[in-house]
């Protein structure tokens, strides 16, 4: 079992000239490899810190934080997309004095906030930029503990692409009501030793604080998408393990088994 030594921490925020900071790890442009957008490019924004401790966690999220406006995120996300992109496709004149046909690209597509837990932070003000003055759609990714920020556009259906998109995956015995009811997904992390066979979801919450209890489940009204990805734990045979338990249950209880194909990519 992998050790994760970054200490939980709790909600945050700072105020600098009136202006909200964002504790931030990294931006950065890659493949959205897991959840409904599996597959879409996008600018991830990882937010540092988290208010839970799993063993198994598979991110750094504490190292180079630094704090950030909302403006200098948005300017940055667009800076990681241009830099991704061919030179000749960034200059909006040739030196013969000819037009390009794609004068300085805007990103308007994926940003994906995470973490850490991104919700442990005041991610408002971010996420309604993004929308409303790049026209970019927004994917929040969450254990679920914590209340999502107050904004109206809060989407459910994935096939529009507008709007912010809450996927919860828990990882502890609860998860906010208010998250669990806008959530347009949920995400199960599977280890082999911790299925539930009832439900085929996992027994013991991946936060080992809380203990034996069994980590949280939808409400029982929801009839949404339930992916479930194997654990990581880098070694061959217990990940081998994990896969073919993931492959079990999604067969048997019809859940959406999912890969995380940026690994397989060998991408960030
Ligand atoms: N490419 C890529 N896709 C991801 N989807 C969820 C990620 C996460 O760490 O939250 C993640 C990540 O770290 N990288
Ligand atoms: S909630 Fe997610 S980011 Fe936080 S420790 Fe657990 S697995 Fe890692
Ligand atoms: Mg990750």
């Amino acid at each position: 079992m992998r050790v994760n030594r970054q200490a939980p921490e709790k909600r945050t925020t700072l105020v600098q000239l009136g202006h909200e900071k964002l504790d931030v790890h990294s931006i950065f442009y890659t493949i959205q490899g897991e959840g409904p957008f599996c597959g879409t490019p996008a600018v991830f924004v990882r937010l540092a810190g988290c208010n839970l401790q799993c063993p198994a966690c598979d991110t750094d999220y504490t190292s180079g934080r630094r704090w950030m406006g909302a403006d200098e995120i948005c300017d940055e996300i667009q800076r990681v997309y241009r830099d991704s992109l061919p030179v000749s496709s960034n200059i909006d004149e040739r030196v013969d004095g000819t037009t390009d046909n794609f004068p300085i690209k805007r990103f308007t597509g994926l940003v994906v906030i995470t973490g850490g837990e991104p919700l442990r932070q005041q991610i408002d003000v971010l996420v309604f930029k993004l929308i409303q003055r790049f026209g970019c759609y927004v994917q929040v990714e969450t254990n679920g503990l914590l209340p999502p920020p107050p904004l109206s556009f809060i989407n459910k259906n994935t096939a529009d692409c507008e709007g912010l998109y809450i996927v919860c995956s828990p990882k502890s015995a609860k998860i906010n009501p208010v998250t669990a009811e806008l959530a347009c997904c949920f995400k199960y992390v599977i280890a082999a030793h911790s299925v539930d066979e009832n439900d085929g979801l996992p027994v013991y919450a991946l936060d080992n604080s809380l203990g034996k209890l069994r980590v949280a489940r939808p409400p029982v009204n929801y009839t949404g998408t339930i992916s479930l990805q194997p654990m990581d734990e880098q070694n061959l045979q217990l990940n081998e393990r994990h896969l073919q338990a993931c492959v079990q249950s999604c067969m048997q209880h019809g859940y959406r088994l999912q890969l995380q194909i940026h690994k397989i990519l060998r991408m960030e």
